[in-house]
């Protein structure tokens, strides 16, 4: 039996999102964010079919990005609104991990089970990220949901999706965090 584990605990019992929107540098460099996606892989994976894999962004990428989502845009006949929304996370991006759910065809294993363990390893990385000390958070947006963004930007083939895209860095001081879950309100009790 495993002993009790009080500062995991308390680490869970307090984490967060921080806003990537506001990250500045440091990010992490390739040994640290190494140890993070070490903890972060160690993830429920039924059949151990490590139906995932990651695209880490850095630098260059996100300028490169941010052009490639507004081109989607207006190949999409999108509006300002649209571009703006589609470029934002890529133009002040500093390091992302990217987690493509990889889904393989196996019967045994349905995809709903694969691409939860893709959600599953996105909230590895905010764990281990935020164990590490850095902020961290997981987001989408419209491009990473739209197939050909997906297969120009990371190469998403084969029925593979965005399951998100974990931006990593140097958060600002906390503000309030938002309201939580009360559990009672969630769970039905089943004893006969
Ligand atoms: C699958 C998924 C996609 C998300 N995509 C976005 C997004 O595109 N933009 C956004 O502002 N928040 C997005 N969020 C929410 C942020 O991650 C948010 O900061 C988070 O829910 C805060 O919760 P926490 O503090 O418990 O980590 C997404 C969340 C999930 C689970």
């Amino acid at each position: 039996m495993p002993a009790r584990n009080d500062a995991a605990l308390a680490f869970l019992s307090a984490r967060r999102s921080r806003p990537a929107k506001l990250f500045t540098l440091p990010v992490p460099d390739r040994d640290q964010l190494v140890e993070i996606l070490t903890a972060a892989t160690r993830v429920p994976d039924h059949g151990k079919l490590q139906p995932w894999r990651l695209v880490v962004l850095r630098g260059a990428a996100f300028a490169r990005l941010a052009d490639l989502a507004e081109t989607r845009a207006r190949e999409l006949g999108g509006d300002d609104e649209k571009i703006a929304k589609g470029r934002g996370q890529y133009d002040l991006g500093k390091l992302a991990v990217v987690v493509i759910a990889s889904p393989k065809p196996l019967p045994k294993i349905p995809p709903v089970e694969q691409l939860l363990s893709a959600g599953a390893l996105c909230m590895g990385i905010l764990n281990a990220a935020e164990a590490a000390g850095w902020g961290a958070n997981w987001l989408t947006g419209w491009p990473a949901h739209d197939p050909e963004f997906a297969a120009r930007a990371f190469g998403c083939q084969g029925g593979e999706t965005v399951a998100g895209i974990v931006h990593i860095g140097t958060p600002p001081a906390d503000g309030p965090d938002r309201p939580r879950p009360e559990p009672a309100s969630l769970v039905t009790w089943v004893e006969a």
